[in-house]
């Protein structure tokens, strides 16, 4: 399915946009790239962007220094506050193990087609029953039976009070397309990283919206390579001019080494780093003697009792006492042990011997070593 609407066709292809990621923890760019995608896209008249979809990655993405699924969905969740039409989905967190990007992508179209209905023949069209407001919908349990269903029966042989209120004929359902930063495109050239069948589907059959980044040339990359120039018509590159080089790899850093992170990040992400002492935070000055903002809400706060642990081999061990900051008599402290011991994915190769898959900033890291070292030799 080619979401692309060619230039002569004049209503425009409604579009959902898709970010996956560590968020580890979101920053306020990783929300940005959502205003500045649609702005881009609804300015070329050609695409009317209705929806966004933040996907977290699962535990099993053991990256390092990667907290829980856990407290990376409730920060984002926090964060989302701020947003009135960008959504978290927790689907591939749930998950047990990684989920590659594109598995995550087919996921999402049929969850979308499903909410839309395929396309019957007219003989039967029909309207069908869903509740679309239910913004909790995508990934729950309803959703994912009526994908599979999908995948096996037409419109016609669903039961009526199973799909949405929406008219099944001419109203065809958005295009997912994957949005991310200039530095998740020029990985598709790290060797070993992405599968070639994968960067052909995410391509050919979704598309991206590529944000730039510093010291990336997406338009460069794009000529140097073969599938990217063959499929460079479902290649959005948005410029973005208010330059921004916010990373987590850089909330992280300044949180462990007690700097604020404030204006970085949301107010209510801070609040839930400080209430879960994450990132090294017991150690961070600033972060502790802030006072509770205006709008933390601690009643709603979720809390650990005893003890939490993630697939990473991160254990958390949870004690009570009074919060660092003094202020509000009974919040948590969470004194936390990591073991973190592996930087990379971990999967089986043919033998059932484990491999290891490096992940992106490895393996990015090893990359740019070979190509200096290529350069070197050619010179
Ligand atoms: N400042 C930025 N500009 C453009 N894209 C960004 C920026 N920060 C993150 N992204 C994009 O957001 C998506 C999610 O990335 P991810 O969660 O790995 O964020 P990150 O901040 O790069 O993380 P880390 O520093 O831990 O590697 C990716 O597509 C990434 O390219
Ligand atoms: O699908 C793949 O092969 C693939 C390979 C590398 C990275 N990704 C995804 O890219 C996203 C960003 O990864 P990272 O390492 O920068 O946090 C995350 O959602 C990963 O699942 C996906």
């Amino acid at each position: 399915m080619l979401c692309w609407r060619p230039r002569n066709m004049t209503s425009s292809t409604k579009v959902v946009l898709l970010a996956c990621g560590s968020f580890n923890p979101v920053t306020n760019m990783h929300l940005r790239m959502f205003e500045i995608a649609r702005d881009a896209l609804n300015k070329t008249g050609r695409y009317q962007v209705t929806g966004g979809i933040m996907s977290p990655v699962s535990d099993g993405y053991k990256k390092k220094d990667l907290v829980s699924a856990k407290h990376r969905c409730a920060m984002l969740k926090a964060a989302l506050k701020s947003s009135d039409w960008i959504k978290m989905d927790t689907w591939e967190s749930d998950q047990s193990s990684w989920s590659p990007t594109a598995k995550v992508l087919r996921h999402h179209r049929q969850q979308t087609e499903a909410q839309f209905g395929h396309k019957p023949s007219p003989s039967k069209r029909r309207k069908k029953h869903l509740n679309t407001e239910n913004t909790d919908y995508h990934g729950s349990e309803e959703a994912n039976d009526l994908a599979n269903t999908l995948e096996a029966v037409t419109v016609s042989d669903l039961p009526q009070n199973q799909v949405p209120l929406v008219e099944v004929e001419g109203d065809p359902a958005p295009c997912v397309k994957l949005l991310c930063g200039a530095d998740l495109l020029e990985s598709f050239a790290v060797p070993g990283l992405w599968q070639e069948e994968d960067i052909d589907y995410i391509v050919g059959q979704h598309g991206l919206v590529v944000i730039t980044r510093s010291g990336s040339d997406p338009h460069k990359f794009i000529y140097e390579s073969d599938v990217l120039t063959k499929y460079q018509e479902n290649i959005y590159i948005v410029t973005e001019w208010i330059y921004n080089d916010i990373s987590s790899t850089k909330v992280r850093r300044a949180l462990r080494r007690g700097d604020s992170v404030k204006y970085v990040v949301q107010d209510t992400v801070i609040d839930y780093i400080r209430q879960h002492q994450l990132f090294g935070v017991p150690d961070n000055k600033y972060i502790n003697h802030m006072m509770p903002s205006p709008n933390q809400d601690m009643s709603t706060t979720e809390v650990d009792d005893e003890e939490s642990s993630s697939s990473s081999g991160e254990i958390s061990v949870v004690l009570r006492s009074s919060h660092p900051s003094g202020h509000g008599a009974s919040h948590l402290s969470l004194h936390k042990m990591s073991a973190h011991t592996e930087k990379q994915k971990v999967t089986g190769n043919k033998n059932g011997t484990p491999s290891r898959v490096p992940c992106m900033s490895d393996i990015g890291m090893l990359y740019n070593l070979r190509q200096t070292r290529a350069r070197r030799q050619d010179k």
